[in-house]
């Protein structure tokens, strides 16, 4: 793939900085969409990858430049994958992941261990441009299960609740070097990069 500017579809802070270190080795100039727009685009897709789309062209359209989206979020399979692609503004208020957690906590109070499985997803969308009529759609995902009380620092959003079975700690008490090794986040960007070294983004 050719060096290249992008401008990365998001407006959360935290994502971004893990979207900046997954791409970090590829020494592409990333661009915030912030810098050129701070009106977030309507999530009204039904599912990830839509949602990815639409964050996508709309960063590419202000920036005319290639652009990647994320769109993710957890779904509990108790809860019949809800919060799904609501995940942002579960609780509520969008982003306010203390009321989402505890809007969780509640959903899933009494819930025995074996009933508390779940997965996080991650769809990224790239395109070269906004009418890129061939988008590099890519998805990761990540199970594990939910706590019932918070534990870790690390990471944000759904973090605290998210217990990663092979790792015996919530996704918050990882390393960020370590979650970005094996998020659904991760295992998208890779499958994204993959597909990319194939074409020509
Ligand atoms: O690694 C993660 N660890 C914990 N929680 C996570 C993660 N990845 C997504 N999530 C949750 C947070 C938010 O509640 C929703 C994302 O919603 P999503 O629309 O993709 O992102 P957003 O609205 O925060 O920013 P933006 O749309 O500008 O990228 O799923
Ligand atoms: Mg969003």
């Amino acid at each position: 793939m050719r060096t290249r500017t992008v401008v990365l579809a998001s407006h959360n802070a935290k994502k971004l900085a893990e979207m900046q270190a997954l791409l970090a080795p590829l020494e592409w100039q990333v661009r915030l969409v912030s810098e050129f727009s701070r009106e977030a685009p309507e999530e009204t897709g039904a599912t990830f990858v839509e949602n990815a789309l639409i964050k996508a062209r709309h960063a590419a359209a202000v920036s005319g430049l290639p652009a990647i989206a994320d769109d993710s979020g957890l779904e509990v399979v108790v809860l019949g994958g809800a919060p799904g692609v609501h995940s942002a503004r579960y609780g509520g208020a969008h982003g306010d992941d203390d009321a989402n957690n505890r809007k969780l906590l509640q959903a899933l109070e009494g819930r025995s261990e074996h009933e508390r499985g779940a997965r996080f997803v991650c769809a990224m969308a790239c395109l070269r441009h906004a009418g890129d009529p061939v988008p590099v759609i890519a998805l990761g995902l990540w199970s594990g299960r939910i706590l019932e009380a918070p534990c870790g620092n690390h990471g944000f959003g759904y973090d605290p609740l998210f217990w990663v079975p092979d790792q015996g700690c919530s996704s918050a008490e990882l390393d960020p070097s370590v979650k970005n090794r094996i998020s659904h986040r991760a295992r998208a960007t890779q499958s994204l990069l993959a597909q990319l070294r194939e074409t020509e983004l």
